[in-house]
């Protein structure tokens, strides 16, 4: 062994490792502006380093202690994959939001935490993003024709994996609402009958498993080794999106030819040819009008949708484990007025789901934003990259340098008593209540539906960044709910499973599990 290191072969690289992470540990001057550090101890011998670890081990405690002791004040939050974060206090959280994409620049911290540049196949898609632009536009104005395709989906998804049997059998609660949420998100993504297909279904679900976990493996690495260790760690990533692309294949292939985007191909004018309106399509759609080839791609129009089955699945999943979780323990009784309530619209709109009846369900929609606001996955809201030359200087007076990454707190505002009393309790009709007494009009109620971002309520961030995909999601996962309270009894819990810290993030318990029936009526 000890041979083999001194070769200089081996040893040169050797030292050169040695002395880099002697320079990054010890001697490399701090971009940083001099702040406490969260989860420092008087007499570290490396605060910074000792910080992540304890920081890494307890990200709960971390963030309680840095608001209770700094709520006024910036502090650095040491993260052991993250590196150091400025984390801003709650009062710069509008002026963070507010801030154009060249001086404070989101994408740039994506590409960071999610190390897309290596995670994805075609990281040219992931800089120049108009897949957004179809979310915040065209799917937004389509939720209302899309609903009927939603409803016979989620129709069909619960039958198949929740089942019929009128005796209660225990669920696996994350793993059934994934695969549910697969399908029907996938409904508008990609269509009927694509959605249904399994093996695209299981490489959009393993996908969206691959970059979480590839990107912190990736986030450990130095820049200068990212490129060695990146074809190993993203092998599955490159294996799913193969498998995806070559499934979506042929369905690509034969709307290109229909759009007129195959050479020598016209556009098919006949009126047998179905107008689809799904994703896949508005892409097709988009990349004509662009009219760079670069974007009807099979391989970019495929790979957009595997994008979104990573933006769409996890988050959704989350928040609907989380409110069925949160309902089987509230008083049973919460569960039979939401029913009603899902009930009573129906009969009024004749059996039929729409998106104008789905928005007279406030009680639900408060239940669902209530169980966003005690468990979002959201840790740290807002986090950003600084890329203005000259820094920026926040309005809470501290200074960030060019390069750095900050943030501003989310789950402890979503904790904080002074902003949400009792907040340890799960109260259901918390926003209902609100939205009743808010008598000044349709702005103020809609503040406190489940898709409004506020600076008190970051699950969905906020400003020009928020998530464009929110009110898709909000009518999707209540158009859930309420089908599965119709339809099935879920058994009381005497108490909710607890969530658990990944990183910064909050998840569910994923192994949890329910137990439920098919009713006899709905
Ligand atoms: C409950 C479900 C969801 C939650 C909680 C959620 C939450 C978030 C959050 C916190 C962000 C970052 C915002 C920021 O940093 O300011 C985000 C971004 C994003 N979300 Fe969602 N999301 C959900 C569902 C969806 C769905 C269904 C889609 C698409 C159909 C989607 C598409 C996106 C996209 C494309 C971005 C990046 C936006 C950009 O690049 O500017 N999300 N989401």
């Amino acid at each position: 062994m000890m041979e083999a290191v001194s070769r200089p072969a081996i040893a040169g690289p050797l030292l050169l490792i040695v002395a880099w992470a002697v320079y990054q540990l010890f001697f490399k001057p701090s971009a940083l502006p001099d702040l406490p550090i969260v989860g420092a101890r008087p007499g570290d011998w490396s605060p910074m380093w000792q910080a992540r670890l304890r920081n890494f081990k307890d990200m709960k405690a971390a963030l309680n202690s840095s608001y209770a002791q700094y709520q006024n004040q910036a502090t650095i939050l040491p993260l052991l994959d993250s590196g150091n974060i400025v984390l801003l206090p709650q009062s710069d959280t509008k002026f963070l939001a507010d801030q154009p994409d060249n001086v404070l620049n989101m994408h740039d911290q994506a590409q960071d935490s999610l190390q897309t540049d290596y995670t994805t196949m075609d990281p040219s898609l992931t800089h120049d993003p108009i897949h957004t632009n179809i979310i915040v536009g065209t799917l937004t104005k389509e939720i209302a024709n899309l609903v009927p395709g939603l409803a016979e989906e989620i129709a069909y998804c619960f039958d198949r994996h929740l089942g019929a049997d009128p005796e209660f059998k225990e669920i696996g609660v994350y793993d059934s609402m994934q695969h549910v949420l697969s399908g029907v998100t996938n409904r508008a993504l990609v269509g009927f009958p694509l959605c249904r297909e399994q093996k695209v279904l299981d490489m959009g679900i393993a996908f969206a498993q691959d970059i979480p976990l590839s990107s912190m493996l990736m986030r450990c690495f130095p820049g200068f080794a990212k490129p060695l260790v990146a074809p190993l760690i993203t092998l599955p990533n490159r294996i799913h999106t193969r498998k995806f692309e070559k499934l979506l294949a042929p369905e690509i292939e034969t709307r290109l030819q229909q759009c007129g985007l195959r050479q020598g191909v016209q556009a098919s004018e006949k009126s047998d040819v179905p107008r689809r309106n799904d994703f896949l399509q508005w892409s097709i759609e988009q990349a004509k009008a662009i009219g760079n080839p670069k974007n009807w791609r099979v391989s970019a129009l495929a790979q957009r949708v595997l994008l979104l089955n990573f933006a769409a699945i996890h988050t959704s999943t989350f928040a609907m484990t989380h409110v069925l979780l949160d309902l089987a323990s509230a008083p049973p009784e919460i569960i039979e007025e939401l029913r009603e309530e899902a009930a009573n619209m129906l009969k009024e709109h004749d059996g039929q789901w729409s998106k104008r009846g789905l928005a007279q369900l406030e009680k639900l929609d408060s239940a669902m934003r209530e169980s966003q606001r005690k468990n979002s996955f959201v840790g740290l809201g807002l986090m950003r990259k600084v890329v203005a030359q000259d820094g920026v200087t926040f309005p809470s007076g501290v200074h960030v340098r060019q390069g750095n990454s900050v943030c501003v707190p989310a789950y402890s505002v979503l904790q904080d008593s002074a902003v949400y009393t009792d907040p340890k309790t799960y109260k259901p009709f918390r926003f209902y209540e609100a939205r009743v007494s808010e008598t000044e009009g349709y702005v103020k109620r809609a503040r406190n539906a489940f898709p409004t971002a506020s600076p008190d309520f970051l699950g969905w961030g906020l400003g020009r960044n928020a998530c464009p995909g929110r009110f898709f999601a909000s009518n999707e996962i209540k158009m859930m709910l309420a089908y599965l309270l119709l339809h099935y009894d879920i058994e009381h819990q005497e108490s909710r499973p607890r969530n658990v810290w990944f990183g910064m993030n909050r998840i569910p318990p994923m192994k949890a599990t329910l137990r439920m029936r098919k009713r006899a009526t709905a």
